[in-house]
């Protein structure tokens, strides 16, 4: 269990003539052993404060820590991204046991340690498979395996039910709830839907043009939301779900 931590974070892409300031001072704290969900609209920065975590993107400002240490973007990686689509995220000429592999720390018994991740994500029987012969949803399980392959302490997951059918998508939630548990991940749980959010986190961001605007238990931030924005989202979910 770690905690993950944001201080003070900006990202700014573009140079004078046209400058956009994705990530705008942004605080936020995943307690060790957590789940925070940020949710926000197409474009708010959620993405970009993600891969600023792991070193994909620069800050222009502020710090990204794992209990107080920047975080490592060499040797063991404690910290690992799921990302969106997981069809391009896997090499279709690679099996799946192959693909996994790959991602498994030497001097680990590999095939073992492959068939251990599968089963942590409800795929055994798989190795032998190419992702095409795969769902969406076995893909997205994968793409999880794979992360967890060096045994992170923290998760990141960007959209990762986005690219799913809705009936899937339950599936690859209660999978991320199941694993959050058995190995006592701290996850920042990144969506665009206010209903996937909910579903999975202790606690609530709401991120609107980069900064966090409203941050709280989920029960709280859903029952007595506090920004306008949050409230837009809120009740955009709802209509929604009627
Ligand atoms: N590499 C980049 N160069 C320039 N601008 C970028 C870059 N990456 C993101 N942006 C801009 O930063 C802002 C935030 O984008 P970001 O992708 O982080 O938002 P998001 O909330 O994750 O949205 P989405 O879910 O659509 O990805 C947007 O205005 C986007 O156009």
């Amino acid at each position: 269990m770690r905690e993950l931590r944001f201080d003070g974070v900006s990202v700014r892409f573009g140079s004078r003539g046209h400058r956009v300031t994705a990530v705008d001072g942004v605080d936020l704290t995943v307690p060790a052993g957590s789940v925070v969900g940020l949710v926000g609209e197409s474009g708010s920065g959620k993405s970009t404060l993600a891969r600023a975590a792991v070193g994909l993107v620069p800050l222009s400002a502020g710090r990204v820590t794992l209990d107080g240490a920047p975080v490592p973007t060499r040797g063991r990686r404690p910290l690992q991204m799921v990302f969106q689509d997981p069809y391009s995220s896997l090499n279709p000429r690679m099996t799946i046991g192959a693909t996994i592999a790959e991602a498994v720390p030497r001097g680990t018994d590999r095939r073992a340690e492959v068939a251990r991740l599968l089963a942590l994500v409800d795929l055994p029987d798989r190795m032998t498979r190419y992702p095409a012969e795969l769902s969406g949803g076995q893909r997205q399980r994968v793409a999880i395996a794979r992360a967890l392959a060096g045994r992170p302490e923290v998760l990141i997951a960007d959209e990762i039910t986005s690219a799913l059918d809705v009936s899937i998508q339950g599936a690859v939630l209660n999978l991320i709830r199941d694993l959050q548990r058995t190995l006592d991940l701290t996850i920042l749980f990144i969506s665009h839907d206010l209903a996937v959010v909910r579903y999975v986190s202790d606690t609530i961001a709401v991120m609107y043009r980069g900064r966090i605007v409203e941050h709280g238990p989920a029960d709280t931030v859903l029952a007595d939301p506090q920004d306008p924005y949050t409230r837009e989202l809120l009740a955009s979910t709802e209509g929604r779900s009627r």
